[in-house]
Formats: C-alpha cells, sequence, structure tokens
C-alpha cells in the first residue's frame, strides 16, 4: 500500500514536472477558451486512446477532439476519469469536443444524441458540440446507412432545423458553445441569419496542402474561430489513395524544418497556430503526443510562413463523396 501511495506521489511529481508547455488559447465570442492544440481521436483504436488521451494530458494537452462517429468515446472518457481521479486536471482545465453525427440531425434527435456522448464520455457537459457535417443521412439507422446497391441514404433534413435542437443543448447546459463542421461560407452565411446562438466555431481540413485563406478569413471576420482537422495530411486515412502526395513527406517542408531544427509536424502545426487557428492533430504515440505540443518554443518568419503559404494544392482527402448529390454537400463551391 506504501509503496502504491509512493508510486502515485512520484508519477504525479514526474508528470507534473512533464508540463512544462505554455498551450496559448483561443477566446470564443462567447467568452469560452479553446487550447490551439488539441488531440485528434479519429481512428485511435478504443484499445489505445485511453492511454493517448493519458499521455496528452500527461504532456499538457487541455483540449480533447472527440465525436460520437469515432466510436471510441467511452475510453476516451476512461482517460479523462484516469487523470481526474490522479488529480492530475480537474474536468473544468479540460476543453472537450463531440460531434453531432449525420444519423441524428431530425431535430427530435439531437439533444438525446448529445446526451449519448456525454454518457458515453463520463462527463456532464462538453465544452463544444459541432454538427459533424452539413449534410444528413437516413435517421436511426446504421451510422453509414447504405441501400442494396451499397450507396448512402441520405436525409433531407435542414440543418437549420438541426441547429435549433443545437441551441437546446446549450440552453441546457450540455455544451459551452456549439459549433460546425465541413460548412462553407454559404452555408455558414444562411446560418447566421437566423442562429440564435452564433457558431462559436467551425472545424475544417486545413495543412498546408489545403490552405483555405479564404474560408479563415471568412470566418475570422464573423467572429468564428477555426480550428484544423487532419493537420499532418492525415497519413492514416483510408480516404488517402495512392498517388496522393503526403505532407509529411513534402521536401520543402522537410528544408524548413532542418533550418529550424524542429520536426516537419512541428513545422506544419506552427505554420497553422500562427494564422490565429487551432489544430487538433491525432497520435497514438506518446513521443509524437509530446512533439506535436512542443511547438511553442519557436517561430516561423513572415518568409518561411509565405513559402509554406505556396504549398497550396487545394487537395481535400476527407471529401466524403459519396453525400455529392447531397442539397447540402459543402464542397462545391469554392470556399
Ligand atoms: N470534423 C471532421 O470531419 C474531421 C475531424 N478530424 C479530427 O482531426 C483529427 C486529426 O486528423 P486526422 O485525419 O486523424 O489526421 P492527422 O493529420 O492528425 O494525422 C494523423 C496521423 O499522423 C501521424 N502523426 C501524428 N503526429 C505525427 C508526427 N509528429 N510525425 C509523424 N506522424 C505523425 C499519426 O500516427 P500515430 O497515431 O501512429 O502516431 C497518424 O497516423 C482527427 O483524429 C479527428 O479528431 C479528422 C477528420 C475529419
Ligand atoms: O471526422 C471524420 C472522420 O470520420 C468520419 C467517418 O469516416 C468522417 O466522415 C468524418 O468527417
Amino acid at each position: 500500500m506504501q509503496w502504491r501511495t509512493e508510486r502515485i506521489i512520484f508519477s504525479q511529481l514526474f508528470q507534473s514536472s512533464m508540463v512544462s508547455v505554455h498551450v496559448p488559447s483561443l477566446t470564443f465570442s462567447n467568452g469560452y477558451k479553446m487550447p490551439v492544440i488539441g488531440l485528434g481521436t479519429w481512428k485511435s483504436k478504443p484499445g489505445d486512446v485511453q492511454r493517448a488521451v493519458v499521455d496528452a494530458i500527461d504532456a499538457g494537452y487541455r483540449h480533447l477532439d472527440c465525436a460520437y462517429m469515432y466510436g471510441n468515446e467511452s475510453e476516451v472518457g476512461e482517460g479523462v476519469k484516469l487523470k481526474v481521479q490522479e488529480g492530475v486536471v480537474q474536468r473544468e482545465d479540460l476543453f472537450i469536443t463531440s460531434k453531432l453525427w449525420n444519423t441524428f440531425h431530425r431535430p427530435d434527435l439531437v439533444v438525446s444524441a448529445c446526451k449519448k456522448s456525454l454518457s458515453l464520455l463520463g462527463l456532464e457537459y462538453v465544452d463544444l458540440y459541432l454538427m459533424h457535417w452539413p449534410f444528413a443521412f437516413k435517421e436511426d439507422g446504421d451510422l453509414i446507412p447504405t441501400d442494396a446497391d451499397g450507396n448512402i441514404v441520405l436525409s433531407d433534413v435542414d440543418y437549420l432545423a438541426t441547429w435549433r435542437e443545437m441551441e437546446t443543448c446549450v440552453h441546457l447546459g450540455l455544451t459551452h458553445s456549439i459549433g460546425l463542421s465541413n460548412f462553407n461560407s454559404q452555408q455558414i452565411e444562411r446560418l447566421l441569419v437566423s442562429a440564435e446562438v452564433k457558431p462559436a466555431n467551425l472545424q475544417i481540413e486545413c495543412n498546408p496542402y489545403l490552405t483555405q485563406k479564404k474560408l479563415i478569413n471568412f470566418c475570422q471576420s464573423r467572429g468564428i474561430e477555426v480550428t484544423a482537422y487532419s493537420p499532418m495530411g492525415s497519413p492514416d486515412s483510408p480516404y488517402l489513395k495512392a498517388g496522393m502526395p503526403r505532407l509529411l513527406e513534402d521536401p520543402g517542408l522537410h528544408q524548413v524544418a532542418h533550418r529550424v531544427g524542429k520536426s516537419v509536424g512541428q513545422v506544419v502545426l506552427r505554420y497553422l497556430v500562427q494564422q490565429g487557428i487551432s489544430a487538433v492533430p491525432k497520435s497514438v504515440t506518446k513521443s509524437r503526443i509530446q512533439e506535436n505540443i512542443n511547438i511553442f518554443d519557436f517561430e516561423l518568419s513572415d518568409a518561411d510562413t509565405s513559402y509554406i503559404d505556396s504549398f497550396n494544392q487545394n487537395l481535400r482527402i476527407c471529401h466524403r463523396d459519396h453525400a455529392r448529390g447531397h442539397k447540402f454537400y459543402p464542397f462545391n463551391v469554392e470556399f
């Protein structure tokens, strides 16, 4: 018992000594703050993600990016619970995001979907609840409902009706803030006209191969903070096709990384946060989890930033082509 207590005390001392990194935050228009680096959890196997969350919190992460669709929210919640029980963090130190999946857009399903994620995560509230996509899928069935020919079965629920129930989630105290993911500027503009609670955040695919300058400027001009998903180019994505360029292998990024004495991943993340946006790199590897948050001891020069800007090729990996025919498919317009 004594050994166990000593071991816990030692581990807490060791952990707190590891948290030397100060992570800046973005402030939402409603006053809540989101740390600019968060841990992504898509594709993190349930058996790996609890350890990844523990390693991330030990490394100084206070922001976790989750979604019902990722099928691992209960294991993420286990990791959080462990660190809270150990006294390393308190719930209110953490910024936790979840997302409403496409099969729950029908207004009567939204609040219960949010409560389901809360129950899986073991939380009383999330900090941010995002509408994962603007288009909806057939309700109440598989997360990816398909017909006999293997085509996705879509639903025509309007995201404005869904948003009203996202607002209810705020009023019920289930989430501090609500936001959007994978929406284009026209869809956001349409939503802003009638929204009673404004979207605090837009989460979009963003990295040096898909710089999203116009959409970022659009959001920032309307007081919406932006989060970059797939910042590393999602090298483990099922949607990455043979022949597509691999961001982390880019020779120009290697050149900058070599010159500034950082890894390519760190350069990419620094490039993103220097634009006033946040990023949610996914990793289940302890050394990379640590690496990805240690980006606050160097700066990229304007020349480096412009050089990296020039790598843009509007390369979208997470384009969800199967919904291209939906009236709310977001990627048929420039931004
Ligand atoms: N809103 C949305 O629609 C979407 C949201 N997301 C969110 O964004 C997160 C991140 O995006 P994701 O698509 O997962 O991809 P990322 O761009 O974060 O890439 C993840 C991959 O990069 C590897 N990696 C991480 N850090 C490094 C590093 N420093 N050096 C080398 N390799 C590294 C990881 O390996 P390993 O794990 O083996 O260490 C993993 O294979 C998701 O996990 C999810 O939370 C993602 C897609 C869509
Ligand atoms: O976050 C994401 C990753 O997983 C989902 C399902 O494959 C994507 O659609 C989504 O945008």
